[in-house]
Order: structure tokens, then sequence, then C-alpha cells
């Protein structure tokens, strides 16, 4: 796991005022961690085109052209000149060791965006918009220096950005560059040190970069002597769209539960053989899920019985964000819950919750502090706010996922989901867990699909569960 932050200005602070280290030493180390990004992938003699701005992301774009300038063919374009002082010191030193600079933006195997970064205070004008269209459309591998040009704090272009394949990002990871629009621009995302190590550097934060390797598969079967009562039992409610609960159920099932029920109003037309079915949760049951393909069958004195009024850890999903009965459940601070809203059901629980009107768009550029907001009025309450970077909150910290791919926009992932996370509330996991350890196992099995990315089914997702590992 590693820490994210708003953005890096204390930090820097830091450097400066208890470490004694200077701006231009931390830009050294800056353009350096961009160099050997480039020399890890190019040959001597590639041609690298160096876009560079004004200010200080400018200044470590110069700084990258003068440490590369010998060993490559390298062009410096500075469309708006060099304007900060860093900026105009780096280019007097870039001069000296003989780098060119580039009438206009040229062909080249690596380009490297350098316009602007944490400091971009505006939309890009017109002129800076149709040059940053220019470097996309170019052929190379593209690299953004800190942050792609165009993206604002709240990881939206505005009104284009650089798509870049590698961001190189200075000092700590910042959370802009892990909102889903974000997604589209950033790429690969590394981190370089800036003249201290990250332990340094890094202050305290309450949001975490979760990764591979905190993926920890379901306990193993150690006990030889084991039996299906030992591993839970997840009743995961099936309604008018069976097929959501059925998927849900499997996945359950697949993801280790000892046993698992359907709760089902009426006779499913097929249900798999190795689910059981029953029209009121098992007295035995250990975990609940609801809303998948929910629909309108149960009768709302049912819901409250078996559900409002269980103690059991639940997962509450899509249906039951239209249920006020069910969202009582958001008040039980001594049980464990976890809701699982894609940004839509997420504005509509916002409404009946929060009192609040909020689009879909505010939800989506406002991810972390709305998932910060909701924490702090619903402290014990697990949040997974859905997304291409699902955000995980709880007692007021933030997990968040980036490592599902866009196979899973597909209808059904998310009822897997909600089935992995059930399955672990079962096995006797704290909701917290459950929803890490199930949204990494989801973001893992779309990893390990083979096929084509829009052929991927959530019985797909399934069948792979069996053989996760955090190395996949
Ligand atoms: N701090 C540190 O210790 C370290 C910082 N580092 C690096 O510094 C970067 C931050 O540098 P920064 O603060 O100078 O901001 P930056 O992104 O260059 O933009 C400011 C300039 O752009 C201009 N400008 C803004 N928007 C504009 C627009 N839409 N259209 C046109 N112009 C626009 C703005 O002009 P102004 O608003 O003043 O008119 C100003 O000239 C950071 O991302 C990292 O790369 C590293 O070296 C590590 C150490
Ligand atoms: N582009 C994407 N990148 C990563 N994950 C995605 C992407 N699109 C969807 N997902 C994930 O897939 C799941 C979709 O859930 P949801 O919208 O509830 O689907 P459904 O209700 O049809 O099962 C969520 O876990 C979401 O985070």
């Amino acid at each position: 796991m590693q820490r994210l932050y708003r953005n890096c200005y204390a930090m820097d602070r830091k450097c400066y005022e208890e470490y004694g280290l200077t701006e231009d030493l931390l830009m050294e180390h800056a353009a350096e961690g961009m160099a050997r990004q480039i020399r890890e992938r190019f040959d001597a003699g590639a041609r690298v085109l160096i876009a560079a701005g004004p200010g200080n992301n400018g200044a470590d774009g110069i700084t990258l052209a003068r440490l590369l300038q010998g060993r490559y063919d390298v062009r410096l374009s500075l469309p708006l000149g060099a304007k900060s002082a860093m900026a105009k010191l780096q280019l007097e030193r870039a001069r000296k060791v003989g780098v060119p600079l580039a009438e206009a933006v040229e062909a080249a195997e690596c380009i490297v965006d350098a316009l602007f970064g944490a400091g971009l205070s505006r939309p890009l004008s017109e002129e800076i918009t149709a040059l940053v269209e220019r470097l996309n459309d170019l052929e190379g591998f593209k690299l953004a220096c800190d942050i792609p040009t165009g993206l604002d704090e709240r990881g939206v272009p505005s009104p284009v950005a650089f798509r870049a394949d590698l961001t190189v990002t200075m000092g700590a990871l910042k959370e802009a560059l892990y909102l889903d629009a974000a997604k589209e621009y950033v790429g690969r995302i590394e981190c370089v040190d800036l003249g201290v190590e990250r332990l340094l550097y890094e202050e305290e934060s309450t949001t975490y970069l979760l990764e591979e390797s905190d993926f920890l598969p379901p306990l193993r079967r150690d006990r030889p002597s084991a039996h299906k009562g030992s591993f839970g039992h997840a009743a995961v409610f099936c309604g008018e769209k069976e097929g959501a609960g059925i998927l849900a159920g499997s996945a359950a099932a697949r993801f280790g539960a000892g046993l698992t029920t359907l709760v089902i109003h009426e006779k499913l037309s097929a249900p798999p053989a190795f689910l059981m079915l029953s029209t009121t949760v098992p007295p035995r049951a250990t975990a609940l899920a609801i809303g998948m393909g929910l629909g309108e069958y149960f009768e709302e004195e049912l819901l409250e019985k078996e559900v409002v009024d269980s103690s059991l850890p639940v997962v509450l999903d899509a249906d039951a964000f239209a249920k006020p009965e069910l969202l009582q459940i958001v008040h039980q601070e001594n049980r464990e819950v976890v809701i699982t809203p894609h940004p839509a059901e997420f504005a509509r629980l916002w409404k009946y919750l929060m009192k609040e009107e909020l689009s879909v768009e505010e939800i989506q550029e406002n991810r972390f502090e709305l998932a910060r907001r909701f924490s702090a009025r619903f402290p014990r309450i697990v949040l997974l706010l859905k997304g291409a970077n699902p955000i995980i909150a709880h007692l007021g910290e933030l997990y968040v996922n980036p490592l599902g791919t866009v196979a899973l926009a597909k209808g059904g992932s998310g009822d897997v989901l909600s089935g992995l996370i059930v399955a672990l509330l079962a096995q006797g996991y704290e909701a917290l867990d459950a929803a890490i350890q199930g949204s990494l196992a989801l973001a893992l099995a779309a990893r390990s699909y083979e096929g084509a990315d829009y052929s991927m089914l959530p019985t797909d997702l399934i069948e792979r569960l069996g053989s996760l590992s955090s190395e996949e």
C-alpha cells in the first residue's frame, strides 16, 4: 500500500526548511527520475522531444533535456518561453551544453510533456490546446512530467489533456492522478524520490493506494478435518432479475463460502446445482447480500424481519439503495456493513441520507472528497464507491484500487463483486478487509482474462477466482 496526497506543497516545504535541500536539488532528482525511465527504454541516438512550459514543470523538462543531451537526439520546445526563475536558470544551463530548440513540434520516438503540472491555474488556451492535441497525435512513447498537462485538480481535462503512456510524478502520489477521468490520461504511474527517501519526504496520510501485493487469497483449507460449516454460510437475495443473484451466489461459492443459499421469492428457472434455495434466510447463515437485481419481489415486512432486524454482516448493493427500509441499516453502526454503490446509486443514496442533490458528474469530479464526507457522517460503514478506480472508505480512511480494467465495464461485474464480499464476510472477515480483498480479487480476475477486453463475461471472472494470486 502506498500513501496518496492531495498535493505535495507541505512536503516540498519540509525538504527546504527541515532538510536544507534546495529547489535546484529537488529538480535535479525530478529530471533524473525521468531520464532513468528514458534510458531504460531507448537506445542512444533516439530522438526525444521535450515540450516545456514557463513554470517549474517546464524547468523539470529543460533539466531533463540537459541530462539527455549528448546521448540522445534531444529537441526542446518552449512554446511560452521560460518564465519562472528556475526555468530561466535551467534554460541557461541547457544552452551551455548545446540543447537545440525545436522550431516546431516534430515526430520523435519519445515525447515528453513538461508544459504544466501542479501549477495549472486555468483552462488551456486555444494555442496550448492545439499543441497538446498535436502531441497526442504523434506516434512515439509519451511521458508526462508530474501530471499530464491539462488535467486539473479534479483529474478532469481542461479542456484536453496529454495522453501519457507513463507519468513520472514527483515526490509522492497525488489523488488527482487516481480519479476515474484521469485513468484515460496518466498511463502507468511512477513516483520519483526528490533527494530524500520517500519515507522521509512523506507525511501522514489517511488515503492509500492498493497494490497487487495487498491481495491475500481466502484462507487455504489447511485443516483436513474441516467441514462445510467451517467456512460460513452466505445468504444472497435473488430477486426479479434472477441472473444477478445467481452471479453473486456463484461468486460467493467459488470464493470459499462453505454454503451459499439464494433467498428467493418463487421458483428459479435453472439455479446452479451447488446453490441452495430458500424463501427465508437460513437460520445458520453468517452473512447476507441484498440488492443485486432485487426489484420489487420481496414484501417490505420480510425485508425488515430478515435483513434489517438481523445482526448478520451484510452487503447492500444496487436496488437496495432505492429501498428506504433497507437503508436504515446504514445507521446500524454496530453491524458489519459494506455498501457498494456505483456513482448513480451513490447520488441516490446521498440525496436520501445527506439531503443534497448531486449529479453523477459532481460525484465523479469529487470522489475523494465525497467519500471522506460520507465516512465522516457514517464512520463505521464501509463504503465501496465503484468506478474505474473504486474508493473504499472506513473510519475516515480511504483505499483506492487502481488495478481494475475496462473489461469490467459490463453488466454483472458488480454482482460478482457483491458475491466476493459476502463470501468473505460469511467466512468471518471484517467488513473493511472483505471490501478491500473482494475489490482486489475482482480486479485481478479481470487482469488475468486473456481474451479481448470486450469479450469478458462475469462467469469468466468467477472461473478465475480459484487461481488468483498477488503475482497474477
Ligand atoms: N515545488 C517543488 O519543489 C518542485 C516542483 N517540481 C515541479 O514543479 C511543478 C510545479 O511548478 P509550478 O508551481 O511553477 O507550476 P507549473 O505546473 O509549471 O505551472 C505554472 C506556470 O504555468 C502558467 N500557467 C498555469 N496554467 C496555465 C494555463 N492554463 N495557460 C498558460 N499558462 C499557465 C503559470 O502562469 P501564471 O498563472 O503565473 O500566469 C506559471 O507560469 C511540478 O508539477 C513539478 O513538475 C519538481 O521540480 C520537484 C520540486
Ligand atoms: N473501466 C473500468 N475500470 C475498472 N473497473 C471497472 C470499470 N468499469 C466498471 N468497473 C467495475 O465493475 C463493477 C461494475 O459494477 P456495477 O456497475 O454495479 O455493475 P452491475 O450492477 O451490472 O453488476 C464495479 O466494481 C466497477 O468498479
